[in-house]
């Protein structure tokens, strides 16, 4: 059965696909279900779609590639106002916005008002701080961003150099970037757009350095929206992509705010500059452990939109022959074509189990944390939302990039859509904590946790594999049909994990034990230890994602379909990495090989559904952004309608034949010489 996916001036449907749907095993309407969360979420989203593409302001994507910066910058407020708007007029709820944010594919401008600002006064700010600021910031009276990394510091927050100095005095603290180097340089919607910053910068009383803190900071006039006095500020260029969002820099100097514009849950300084704290030292991070979570889910929002490009595509374009007699074939028949996609459909939906399972993590860690003030959860939830960021955005740049390709020349057109959604993928990988960067950190955290285990302490719950000696593992892979099996293939990821993590801690142990400087000895396994955070991490994948598709309540045939993508998602994943679970003699020789038949067998079992898997994420076209995509498969003539849009296409003769091709092919211009 179809999903309503496209607009309303759909043609006829292209046949290849209609005969791809009419071949589908499963009713797409219970997975659709199971991703939106439940046929109300389902029916919210339609109706949302319906509101937002009825209005030009959202429907056709495609034409944003033709613009100047200036113009999407201009069109994305325009955008954002509209739905702040709607989101007041109709009070939406966060877990809406966030549905109506993918909608639009985050195009809109001032998103970090909602994803950054706003969740920071939420964490940061007192009951006092919050009455004053919430109404005015939830009402569009001012207009916020989140300004911490600096042009010379974004990874390394101990090196930021901005400088908030106490003047007990005056009862204020004094604001200044006092080197190049210090500037803000990054933060979105700062350089056209916000009224208000959190400020992250280093807290000096009497001379001494209490580390970074955050500060509210007013910095443009609420009545002409001219900057403030001691303010310079601007947008930092043009970039990869996100070219409607106004990325800026700041610039301080002697910049005075009021006491109370300290946000003080955590640390506060009275007013004859006193410093006191309160909770972990690691709580004024929270902010950004809620926008990795949500990245995770990003990254699914994103290559979703890659995948279902590139199978429709493949199902409705035809080339060269597979025998002499027969006709062209669609390229999804092709081997190759399959083996380049249908892991990257599987990665698409390990990718939304896991995400959904750490988003649940994380509202438990907040009701803890809101109910008992515990923050006992925090540290595991760090350690795993940095390395699930961490390789879902690995995973979303590969899949997305093999998805480009796998389209061939035509894939390469913006209007196919496949560039934005990596260009996007690409901001993911290196903003909200560099790709390396977070991976350490998981890694830390496992060093941890393993020096625990080796003393007999308990250890959490994404950890609990450690417990096992890995010496009494053997692969329990003893037939190729063993390759199947999700319980087995779980136990091969936890002991290849297991045993890497082990390994390094002990290299680093010995390393340490015989004299060299810890610093060097971590420095000389660094790599190592990237490749247990993703081995680590990946095993969360394939464990979120077995125990998802294990406990679904909907029908025999959706279930099947799912777990062959689960076991496709596992056995890639292994084929991937088959040194690592060699090495750690988590499988053998013979098991790869028939783990690499049975990848093979199960394209051909995908192959029937493969449409009706990406239709099952039910985007509407105007969501999905790309012209190969279209729900309808009228491929060719949506791409030769674009030329009549294409500024480039407006005259017959472009007037620089006029000033210069002319004057060439003339002689003219070389009698100038
Ligand atoms: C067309 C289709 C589209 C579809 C969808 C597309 C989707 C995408 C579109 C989006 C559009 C645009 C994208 C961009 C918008 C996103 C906004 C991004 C905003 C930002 O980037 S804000 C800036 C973020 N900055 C960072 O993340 C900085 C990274 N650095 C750090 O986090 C830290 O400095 C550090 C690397 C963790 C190191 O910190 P530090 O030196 O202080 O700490 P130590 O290593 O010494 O560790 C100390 C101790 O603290 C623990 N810890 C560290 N961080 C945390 C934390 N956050 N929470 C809890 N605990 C933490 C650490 O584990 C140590 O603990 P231990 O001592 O070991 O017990
Ligand atoms: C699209 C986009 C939007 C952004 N939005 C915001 C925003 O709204 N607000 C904001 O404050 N910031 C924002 N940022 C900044 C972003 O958070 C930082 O760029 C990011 O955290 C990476 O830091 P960096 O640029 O300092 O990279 P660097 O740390 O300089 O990284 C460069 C290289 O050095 C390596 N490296 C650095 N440290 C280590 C280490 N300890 N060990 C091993 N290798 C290391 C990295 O792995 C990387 O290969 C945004 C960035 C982008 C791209």
């Amino acid at each position: 059965m179809a999903n309503t996916t496209t607009d309303d001036s759909r043609k006829e449907n292209n046949q290849d696909l209609t005969l791809e749907r009419s071949n589908a095993s499963f009713n797409i309407n219970e997975i659709t279900e199971i991703i939106d969360g439940g046929v109300d979420k389902t029916k919210f989203r339609k109706e949302m779609e319906k509101l937002l593409f009825d209005d030009p302001l959202f429907k056709d994507f495609y034409k944003t590639f033709f613009k100047t910066r200036s113009e999407l910058y201009e069109e994305s407020i325009a955008r954002g106002v509209k739905l702040f708007s709607l989101r007041q007029k109709y009070k939406w709820t966060d877990e809406q916005f966030e549905v109506i944010e993918d909608l639009v594919n985050h195009l809109f401008g001032m998103s970090l008002h909602f994803t950054m600002f706003i969740p920071s006064l939420e964490r940061l700010a007192t009951e006092t701080q919050k009455a004053k600021w919430l109404p005015l910031a939830t009402n569009f009276k001012i207009l916020g961003t989140y300004a911490q990394t600096e042009m010379g510091h974004g990874t390394y927050l101990q090196g930021l150099e901005t400088t908030a100095t106490y003047d007990p005095v005056t009862e204020e603290f004094i604001l200044n970037t006092p080197h190049k180097s210090s500037m803000k340089w990054w933060p979105g919607s700062l350089g056209k757009s916000s009224t208000h910053a959190l400020v992250q910068a280093v807290l000096i009383i009497n001379g001494k350095n209490y580390g970074m803190h955050p500060f509210m900071l007013q910095l443009r006039s609420l009545d002409n929206h001219m900057p403030l006095p001691g303010i310079e500020v601007g947008d930092i260029g043009p970039k990869m992509t996100v070219n409607y969002n106004d990325n800026g820099f700041l610039l301080l100097k002697n910049v005075r705010i009021p006491r109370q514009h300290m946000l003080m849950k955590h640390a506060q300084v009275s007013s004859d500059g006193k410093y006191t704290s309160s909770g972990p030292n690691k709580a004024i991070y929270a902010t950004m452990v809620l926008v990795r979570v949500k990245m995770t889910k990003w990254v699914h929002d994103a290559l979703r939109k890659a995948i279902t490009t590139a199978v429709r595509y493949s199902a409705v374009r035809h080339q060269s022959k597979m025998d002499d007699s027969g006709p062209e074939p669609q390229i999804l028949d092709y081997q190759t074509q399959q083996y380049k996609l249908f892991p990257v459909l599987a990665d698409t939906y390990a990718l939304f189990f896991m995400s959904r399972n750490l988003r649940r993590q994380y509202n438990r860690m907040m009701e803890d944390i809101r109910n008992k003030g515990s923050y006992k959860m925090l540290a595991e939830i760090h350690s795993i939302s940095c390395g699930l960021k961490g390789l879902s955005s690995k995973i979303g740049i590969d899949g997305a990039s093999i998805c480009r390709t796998a389209c061939g020349g035509h894939g390469y057109l913006m209007v196919a859509g496949i560039s934005e959604v990596l260009g996007l993928l690409h901001s993911v990988v290196t903003a909200e904590g560099e790709y390396t960067v977070v991976c350490l950190q998981t890694a830390r955290y496992l060093m941890k946790q393993i020096a625990k285990v080796s003393v007999g302490e308990v250890v959490t719950e994404s950890c609990e594999y450690l417990n096992v000696d890995p010496q009494s593992f053997s692969c329990p892979l003893q037939t190729p049909a063993d390759c199947f099996n999700l319980t087995f293939l779980c136990d091969i990821f936890r002991n290849r994990a297991n045993s890497l993590i082990r390994s390094v801690a002990s290299r680093l142990q010995i390393a340490i034990e015989s004299g060299t400087p810890q610093h060097i000895a971590m420095n000389n396994n660094l790599q190592s230890l990237v490749r247990v955070a993703e081995a680590h991490s990946e095993t969360i994948m394939v464990l979120d994602f077995t125990a998802a598709v294990t406990s679904l309540r909907t029908s025999p045939e959706t279930i099947k379909v799912l777990t062959s993508l689960c076991q496709l998602h596992a056995l890639h994943t292994i084929v991937k990495h088959a040194g690592d679970f060699m090495e750690t003699e988590s499988v053998g020789l013979e098991q790869i090989k028939w783990i690499r038949e049975q990848e093979l067998k199960l394209l051909e079992i995908i192959r029937p559904n493969a449409v009706a898997l990406v239709d099952a994420f039910d985007l509407h076209d105007d969501s999905l952004g790309s012209l190969l995509g279209v729900y309808d498969g009228n491929v060719y003539e949506r791409l030769y309608e674009s030329t009549k849009y294409n500024p480039m296409n407006q005259n017959v003769v472009h007037p620089s034949y006029h000033k210069y091709l002319k004057p060439l092919m003339s002689g003219e211009m070389i009698s100038k010489l």
